[in-house]
Parts: structure tokens; C-alpha cells; sequence
């Protein structure tokens, strides 16, 4: 995305947009980090012969990351959804219990966190091969300017970090990973530097645009566009639903840890207590499963279908880990309620309404859950992402919630990470809540009532 920042000013042109499958390949499920990065710099090349372009940062989703030696890439980077991570689990299990890291590093039990990963990777001896850790938008940043450092908020999902914002030594020392592999923490704001000569020059960018880190974990930009009034609680709403509080502190009481929250590094040192929700990723894989039976439909087709379906549907628990990765996301659906008993709904529209009455259900159920952990009452929900478009979504999680939902921006993360790059090079400043009400200055949310 191409922004233009100005005091009074943000506005968004998308200069290229291309799909990110991960590829499976015998030792599992890979993302083609070299095809995003070309396809992103090619049009950030594009965009720099129309205007000139003055800062560049990439955010992404989170805990994925590539291995170096003496700078090189040693394999190419595993996706979150590939089965490793169940021996990942094992792994750190087997070292510390799930109450004792949740104190070190108050993350959720996912089997995608970082130290699950890395922990396979050290039983697999590659590791040993290994002298440099990056999350993904940190080994962009390092293509692009040759400097190693990893952000700060990406690098709160790792699991290898504690609750003061320092590397667990201890917790490496324990797991066996090496903590030289860990290159310096940045903020965001900082300036990573200026594009290396021969990167300008194989994709042909005009100018001297500088790399800058910012809310390197798309869900930590998001957050940052939100234009949260207090009382407001948000959903990150994308192939994962995020619903959570933003704190002054993170939230590790036993209840937090049973409910299973996340506390996730914020920009300007904010806490997201959070909770991750499965997502619009429900209903893109229903709909490529139904794309694989020949049975291909639009989404607007499917969202239309279910609008119209008014027979009642039941919903199913939208945060449980059989729905992580699925061969087949609807025989899943099917198979969680056959499990309880109860009848699943049948046909593209029912499955469609009660995957949206499911999300819905589960974002009240998460806010239910803030209030009672946080002691906040939530007044006001502020969704944000590409799942702020879908209406019907909205509606029904204004009537599970029972309070007031505002849509909108739809590109939140692509928003948060301009808004930090352009304070960082002095075209805005302020606080958060300064930046946030240029966003709702410019981005008029899409009000739904209970
Ligand atoms: C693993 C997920 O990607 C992560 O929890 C989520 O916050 C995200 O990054 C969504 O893009």
C-alpha cells in the first residue's frame, strides 16, 4: 500500500495486491518468503517512479521467522499451520509447565508460538547450523538494508520474551536454544536504514526511501488504527479474529491464564490482552474445500445466502484448535457438533450463517471473559481488518455483545504502520490517541446496534 501522511491527511492507494499461498513440499508447509518479498518490492518500485517515496515497513503476521548462517537463509521459512508444532508443544512441556511460562511470558497456549518451533528445529540439529533468528518483517528489513534486529512487538510472540520486554535467558538456557541467535530488540519508530544500493538497483527504486520499523506484528499496527474510545474493546478481524483490551500492563492472573489470553506488545509500550478467535479463515477454507468439490461461489454469494437464512442455526466454539488446520473445514464444522450430539446445519448458506453466528459468539463470549478478568466494562466494540466489511458479521456480533459495534478502517494494519513511520520522520506527532483521531477524522466507522 502506498500512503500519503500529512497532519490533516491519510490517504491509502493499494499498489499491488498478491495472493500468499504456503506451499507443502515432503518435510511440510512453507511460505515463499521470496515471492513476497519481490512481489512487494516490485511495486514499491512502481509506486517510487509515480511520486517520490520517503519511508518503507513491512508488518506481518506473527511468530514465523527464517533461520541464517553468515547471513544467508538456510531454509526456507515453516508456516504456523504445518503439524511440526504439536511436537513444538511436547517439546516445551516437557521443559516448563504451561502456568509457569504463562508467568515468564503471559502468551496463550498455541501450538504456533515461536519456542514451539525453534524447539523442533533444535530436535531436527538445525539450530546448531543456525547463527541468526529474524521474524519475517525483520528478515525483510534485512534484505532491504542489510541491518539484523528484530522489532519489539513481533518479537512478544515469540514466547522467548518477559514481561519487562527483555530476551528469557533463562527460559533459552532451559529449551537449549542458543540466546547469540537472537540479534538486538528495536522499537518501533527507530529508523532500520536506508535501502542497500543493490536492492535500489535490481528493482529499480527511485529516491532514497528509508526503512523504518514499526508495529512489525500486523495485529500491533492494527491496533494502532483502531480509533478506540475508552470502554472500547477491539476485534483484528482477518484470517484470525484478535478480540482484546489494550492495558498500561499485561494480565497474568490464573483466570487470564485459564481463559487462555494473550498479552502481546503494543506501539509506545501498550499491552494487547487478547484472544485469538479462528477467524475469517472458517470460511475461506469452507469455501476452498467447496472450491475442491467443483463446487465453487463467490463470497458475496455465500454472505447474501447467509443473510436470507433465517432458520435457526447452532453455533460451535469458534476458538476450538480442531480448527486450526483441517484437510476439510466443513466435515470439521460437521464432525465438532456430530461429537456433542447435535444436528449440524446442512448446505453452503446454514454452514456460512453458523460460522458467522459462532464468530459472533465468541467475541461475546472473549469480552465477556475482559470484563470479568480486567474488571473493564466494554461499552463499545471497534472491529477493524478486511472482517470489518462483512456486515452481517457485524450485526450479529452487535447483538451478542449487546453494545455497539463500529467498522472500520478496513486496511488497519496497512494504516497503523503509515502513521508510525510518518511520526517517525517527523510528519505527525503525538501520542496514540492523537494519531487515532486522525484516523477518525479521515475514516468515518460503520455504526451497528444491538
Ligand atoms: C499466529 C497469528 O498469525 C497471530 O496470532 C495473529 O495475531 C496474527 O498475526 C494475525 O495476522
Amino acid at each position: 500500500m502506498v500512503g500519503r501522511v500529512g497532519p490533516e491527511e491519510l490517504e491509502l492507494t493499494e499498489a499491488a495486491r498478491f495472493p500468499n499461498r504456503p506451499v507443502m513440499v515432503n518435510d511440510g508447509l512453507h511460505w515463499s518468503v521470496l515471492t513476497l518479498f519481490s512481489e512487494a518490492l516490485e511495486a514499491i518500485a512502481a509506486a517510487s517512479h509515480e511520486a517520490e517515496i520517503s519511508g518503507i515497513a513491512v508488518d506481518s503476521w506473527a511468530v514465523d521467522y527464517g533461520l541464517l548462517r553468515q547471513g544467508s537463509l538456510l531454509s526456507v521459512p515453516y508456516s504456523y499451520r504445518d503439524s511440526r508444532t504439536e511436537r513444538g508443544l511436547e517439546l516445551v512441556d516437557a521443559v516448563i509447565s504451561q502456568p509457569e511460562l504463562y508467568a515468564r511470558c503471559g502468551l496463550q497456549r498455541m501450538p504456533f508460538t515461536t519456542i514451539n518451533q525453534l524447539s523442533v528445529d533444535r530436535e531436527r540439529g538445525m539450530l546448531e547450523l543456525a547463527d541468526t533468528m529474524l521474524m519475517l518483517p525483520d528478515l525483510f528489513n534485512y534484505w532491504m538494508t542489510g541491518r539484523q534486529a528484530i522489532e519489539r512487538t513481533n518479537a512478544t510472540t515469540t514466547g522467548m520474551m518477559r514481561l519487562d520486554g527483555s530476551w528469557d535467558l533463562e527460559l533459552l538456557e532451559m529449551l537449549g536454544i542458543e540466546p547469540s541467535l537472537l540479534p538486538p530488540l528495536i522499537d518501533s519508530g527507530t529508523v532500520v536504514g536506508p535501502l542497500l544500493p543493490g536492492v535500489r538497483e535490481h528493482f529499480g527504486v527511485h529516491g532514497d526511501p528509508q526503512v523504518y520499523a514499526v508495529g512489525s506484528h500486523d495485529t500491533a499496527s492494527a491496533v494502532v488504527a483502531a480509533p478506540l474510545a475508552s470502554g472500547a474493546a477491539f476485534i483484528s478481524s482477518g484470517t484470525w479474529s484478535l478480540v482484546g483490551v489494550e492495558t498500561a500492563h499485561p494480565i497474568t492472573c490464573a483466570d487470564a491464564e485459564r481463559a487462555n489470553f494473550t498479552n502481546e506488545g503494543g506501539v509506545d509500550g501498550r499491552n494487547r490482552f487478547m484472544k485469538n478467535v479462528m477467524g475469517m479463515w472458517l470460511l475461506s477454507e469452507s469455501k476452498r474445500a467447496w472450491e475442491a468439490e467443483g463446487e465453487g461461489i463467490e463470497l458475496t454469494e455465500l454472505l447474501r445466502a447467509a443473510a436470507e437464512h433465517d432458520a435457526e442455526v447452532p453455533v460451535f466454539d469458534a476458538t476450538d484448535e480442531i480448527f486450526y488446520a483441517p484437510a476439510d473445514m466443513p466435515a470439521a464444522i460437521r464432525g465438532w457438533f456430530a461429537a456433542r450430539g447435535i444436528r449440524p446445519p446442512e448446505g453452503k448458506a446454514a454452514i456460512t450463517r453458523c460460522i458467522l453466528e459462532s464468530l459472533a459468539d465468541a467475541y461475546a463470549r472473549a469480552i465477556a471473559d475482559i470484563e470479568r478478568i480486567s474488571g473493564q466494562r466494554i461499552t463499545q466494540v471497534n472491529v477493524v481488518g478486511g472482517g470489518s466489511r462483512n456486515s452481517l458479521l457485524c450485526r450479529l456480533t452487535a447483538r451478542r455483545t449487546g453494545v455497539p459495534v463500529y467498522a472500520g478502517p478496513v486496511e488497519a494494519s496497512a494504516i497503523g504502520n503509515l502513521l508510525v513511520q510518518a511520526r517517525a520522520a517527523g510528519v505527525l506527532s503525538g501520542s496514540l490517541a492523537d494519531l487515532r483521531d486522525l484516523v477518525s477524522r479521515v475514516y468515518k466507522p460503520q455504526r451497528y446496534d444491538p
